[in-house]
């Protein structure tokens, strides 16, 4: 995919915006607080139906408005141009593609979106939720029938802990087979990805890191050296104390080994950044190997990510990679030596009006 004209409306300090980008790099330039991460959130909201900045999206929307809109002109991988939109109000979501009404998984996977930002070194240390959305991001991208799998296990997770609750037992066993099935195949799913990350993932903590004895470590949710049935059924009794099912793939995660050790107590805070950003551009490396322009990269704040090196390397990574990418930052100097850039556009925000150098 390829965004060719993009227009928001509302986005925080943007009240009106429309850009024609580059199909490959696109500099954002502007001082602190000229809108900078608004279009950058724009761009993230209209892939993934919700701000990377606040959990609740309304906020994004401009002070005095009562609903954002951004919309787009989008070249899908055929060749075809379909337009894009999402308009947000106190309420609601509405999602349209090609002047239809549409879910939110329907517009994720026509403009897929990887976000690189100063809160990026998260993934490393906060709870596992945010490392299963990571891999599952992944493998939605690359594979059609995960979602399906993955909302019956989700409805068969949320009827067992119900029933839980409700110390319903009789029913239970009618939903373990739901559970257990979809479970399976998730699990599946989530192994295959991690060994097909983990190279891509070397190579790029080489280049970024210069370690090459990283390592991913996937967890599934329970013991798998036991069957999940098995385990099922040897927790009934905890799982019934505590209204909710302790084992199975919505406990997955993965952790992330540098020599064998634990990256995040380890390593300095600039390593976990680096390691972190290894970890994102493999998943889209890995995308963009099926098929090139498959997702769009942002990153937001390039200099309080990266040191003058690591940002050239970077840059120049991003260049030959074959992706939409918009990166923001104060000085354009952060962005290095321009003439080594091939097909870039530059943005320059000013109290929320943005307008091509
Ligand atoms: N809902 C909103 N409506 C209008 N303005 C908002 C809203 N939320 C935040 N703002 C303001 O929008 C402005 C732009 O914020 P933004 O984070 O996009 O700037 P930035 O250029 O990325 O800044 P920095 O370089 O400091 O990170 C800020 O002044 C912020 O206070």
């Amino acid at each position: 995919m390829t965004l060719l004209k993009l227009d928001v409306l509302a986005v925080r300090n943007i009240h009106s915006a429309s850009i024609s980008p580059s199909p490959a790099i696109n500099l954002i330039t502007g001082a602190n607080a000229s809108g900078k991460s608004s279009l950058l959130e724009a761009i993230f909201i209209l892939g993934r139906s919700r701000s990377f900045r606040t959990t609740h999206t309304k906020q994004a929307i401009s002070f005095d408005q009562s609903q954002l809109t951004v919309s787009a002109q989008n070249r899908q991988h055929s060749g075809s141009i379909s337009t894009l939109g999402i308009q947000i109000d106190n309420k609601q979501c509405h999602i349209r593609i090609d002047q239809e009404d549409r879910q939110k998984a329907d517009l994720a996977y026509a403009l897929p979106v990887q976000l690189i930002h100063p809160k990026s070194y998260r993934l490393l240390d906060s709870g596992p939720q945010i490392r299963r959305e990571f891999l599952d991001w992944g493998i939605f991208n690359q594979h059609k029938n995960f979602l399906p799998c993955w909302r019956k296990f989700n409805k068969a997770l949320q009827q067992r802990n119900a029933l839980l609750k409700t110390r319903q037992l009789k029913q239970i066993p009618a939903w373990d087979k739901e559970f257990l099935e979809y479970g399976q195949v998730i699990n599946d799913f989530r192994v295959a990805y991690v060994a097909s990350l983990q190279p891509v993932f070397l190579d790029m903590a080489r280049q970024f890191l210069n370690k090459d004895d990283v390592e991913l470590r996937f967890l599934a949710g329970w013991d798998d050296r036991q069957a999940l049935d098995t385990i099922l059924k040897s927790d009934l009794d905890r799982d019934m104390r505590y209204g909710f099912t302790n084992s199975g793939p919505h406990r997955a995660d993965f952790q992330t080994y540098q020599d064998k050790r634990l990256a995040k107590d380890y390593l300095s805070r600039g390593q976990q950044k680096l390691l972190v950003l290894a970890l994102m551009l493999a998943q889209v490396t890995l995308l963009n190997q099926e098929s090139p322009y498959s997702c769009c990269i942002l990153i937001d704040d390039l200099a309080s990510e990266l040191d003058a090196e690591n940002r050239a390397k970077l840059i120049k990574y991003l260049v030959g990679l074959s992706c939409q990418v918009f990166i923001s930052s104060t000085d354009v100097a952060d962005f290095g030596d321009l003439s080594a850039i091939e097909n870039y556009k530059w943005f320059h925000v000013e109290h929320g009006d943005v307008k091509q150098l």
